[in-house]
């Protein structure tokens, strides 16, 4: 099932999503990367994104976090504008490999911390600590707090920029290829445990290669093309003619 028709606008919608997207616009130079994308994602509702490369999956998490500007449209978190509310994890995870698993998680709550702490642990108040405990113990990992970062194996790193984000506390979780370094047994484990955040309420939207997690794991599969959305649907609704059409009308836009 194609949907080309636009969501409504924002005022229009009576309870705000956990992520609001409309007509996002994003160009490098002459290339329309993003072109008028909109797209919604509910509290505690896990939305995969798949489309061929290039098609500015990528970009659209990146708007939205606030790493890349866009050209034009809204992005808002709970009806409100973003202001680092939403968190993300990285296909090349991004933490700190000298510094303990926990020092890691802590780096999370950075944000909201005064200028007066840094990252440097002794700085890091107690009740911050407990807090990363308690987000590490939530990924399966509390009994590697205090191992370095870079002895852990790539999926239970993973697993730590996850807790990360948690210790962020943000309502909205965007997941740029996740598994995509990962054995299928710890990619199983990661979507697992994506899947199990919704239960907490959280809004995850996660960028995808593997159709069949994405079916197994998500709500809703959101396929982009040329940086609009082709298609949404439930996974039982995504077929794998929808998928292959997806991938081979974008061929060679990356
Ligand atoms: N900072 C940038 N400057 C110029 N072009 C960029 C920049 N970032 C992305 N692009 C281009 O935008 C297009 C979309 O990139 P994006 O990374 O969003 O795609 P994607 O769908 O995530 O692809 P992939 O599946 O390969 O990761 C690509 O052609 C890319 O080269």
């Amino acid at each position: 099932m194609r949907t080309t028709e636009p969501l409504p606008p924002i005022a229009a919608i009576p309870v705000a999503p956990a992520l609001t997207i409309r007509g996002l616009s994003k160009t490098f130079g002459d290339r329309v990367v993003l072109d008028g994308l909109d797209l919604d994602v509910a509290a505690g509702e896990l939305v995969s994104l798949l489309g061929a490369n290039g098609s500015g999956k990528s970009t659209a998490l990146k708007c939205v976090v606030g790493l890349e500007t866009p050209s034009a449209g809204v992005v808002q978190i709970e009806g409100a504008p973003v202001e680092r509310r939403a968190a993300m994890v990285f296909q090349g995870i991004h933490l700190v490999p000298r510094r303990s698993v926990l020092d890691n998680v802590c780096a999370g709550a950075l944000g909201r911390l005064t200028w007066r702490h840094s990252w440097s642990t002794w700085a890091v108040p107690n009740d911050v600590r407990e807090e990363a405990m308690a987000c590490l113990a939530r990924v399966g990992l509390a009994d590697r707090a205090h191992d370095r970062t870079g002895r852990l194996s790539g999926g239970q790193q993973q697993r730590v920029a996850i807790a990360r984000a948690l210790c962020q506390r943000a309502p909205v979780l965007l997941a740029d290829e996740p598994v995509s370094a990962l054995d299928p047994a710890a990619a199983e484990q990661v979507m697992t445990l994506l899947r199990s955040l919704t239960n907490d309420g959280i809004a995850v939207a996660a960028v995808l290669h593997q159709p069949d997690l994405a079916r197994r794991h998500s709500d809703r599969i959101v396929g982009l093309m040329h940086g609009r959305i082709d298609f949404t649907g439930s996974p039982r609704d995504v077929t794998d003619d929808l998928i292959g059409q997806l991938y081979a009308a974008d061929r060679g836009a990356a």
